[in-house]
């Protein structure tokens, strides 16, 4: 296999708070290959958004990288000084935050706000930038003629375009999008995700998707990273980890959500309980309490090992796996309502 684009090796954020430290991202590993849509999943507060901005250093003013290496591109951005990761971001490493409307400033035309990035980023010339702008809108399915437009005036689909527009306004190798259609109805995420899609396979882009619903991960990506409590459970092609899932939290993810194809998926079985508190998490496996499958052994930790070459898992259970998804199907394994 090639050089990953990105390689994420045992990563460490932490947060300072009053009580001490939080760590919100704690010793996760995973790969990001040139060319392919990498999903981050979790339940909300697994540290996603953490680990996603930790890669363009973008982050709140109390938290810092604790410890690991986050390799691109032969650099190691962990520890690459701000003048020069500052001159990687947009260009290189584009971000595309939560909300759309995190992004776009409500005061400023979009068009304004694009050109900011162009001239002052890309060095363009007025005339370069207003024809990368309308080529942008294309791109995206806006109508051009929309670029003195307010972001107030476009609905929420087309202000998530919007914010994707922004973030390939450089042409960068890698884009980042944290939730990029959470908020939005069912029939709108779906053509937002087709857009994702159709653009990072004409551009040969690079691009992580973190997201809370798993649907959106086997929708569009061809890797998926899962993480719990801070670390991460699974990892691999979309293919081998959610059809063929060997952590018990994924087993469980799978069932939580409906499929966003519209496709007949049954009951919805929630996990019941919560993660554990990141700033005081238990010694062994962080999902033991919550899984119905837990044993003696699982108060030490597990290991992300390979099941094989597209497939990581951190269970010591790994190896009963296929007996485990026959159980994890069945509504009663989860003690709903028990
Ligand atoms: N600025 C902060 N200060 C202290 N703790 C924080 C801060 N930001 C996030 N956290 C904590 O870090 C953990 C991970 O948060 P993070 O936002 O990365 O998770 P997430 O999986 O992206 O969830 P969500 O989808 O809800 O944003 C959580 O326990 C959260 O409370």
């Amino acid at each position: 296999m090639s050089e990953p684009l990105l390689s994420v090796e045992n990563l460490t954020v932490s947060y300072k708070v009053p009580g001490g430290l939080v760590h919100a991202v704690d010793g996760a590993s995973f790969e990001v290959p040139e060319g392919s849509i990498t999903g981050l999943v979790g339940e909300s507060g697994c540290g996603k958004t953490t680990a996603a901005r930790a890669l363009t250093r973008v982050m709140a003013d109390n938290a810092s990288i604790s410890g690991g290496r986050i390799m691109f591109a032969g650099q190691d951005l962990a520890k690459l000084p701000e003048r020069r990761m500052n001159a990687l971001r947009w260009r290189d490493i584009a971000f595309v935050p939560q909300s759309a409307m995190n992004s776009l400033d409500p005061v400023y035309t979009v068009e304004y706000q694009l050109a900011e990035v162009l001239r002052k980023r890309g060095g363009m010339g007025r005339r370069d930038a207003r024809r990368r702008s309308e080529e942008l809108f294309d791109m995206v399915g806006i109508d051009p003629g929309r670029l003195s437009d307010f972001p107030h005036q476009f609905s929420g689909g087309m202000r998530q375009r919007v914010a994707i527009a922004l973030a390939l306004a450089l042409d960068p190798k890698l884009v980042i999008a944290d939730e990029p259609v959470t908020a939005l109805d069912v029939i709108v995420q779906r053509q937002i995700l087709d857009q994702l899609k159709e653009l990072q396979q004409r551009l040969g882009l690079s691009v992580i998707l973190v997201t809370h619903d798993i649907s959106v991960v086997a929708y569009i990506c061809d890797r998926t990273v899962v993480m719990y409590a801070g670390k991460v459970a699974e990892a691999g092609t979309t293919r081998a980890t959610l059809t063929q899932p060997s952590h018990p939290y994924t087993m469980g993810l799978k069932n939580a959500f409906p499929d966003l194809t519209g496709a007949e998926t049954g009951e919805l079985t929630p996990i019941e309980g919560a993660p554990p508190s990141l700033a005081d998490p238990p010694q062994g496996c962080r999902f033991a309490e919550r899984c119905p499958f837990a044993l003696d052994i699982c108060a030490s930790e597990p290991p992300l090992v390979a099941l094989d070459a597209v497939h990581q898992v951190a269970c010591h259970r790994a190896g009963e796996a296929g007996r485990l998804r026959v159980e994890a199907a069945k509504t009663e394994t989860w003690g709903v309502g028990l």
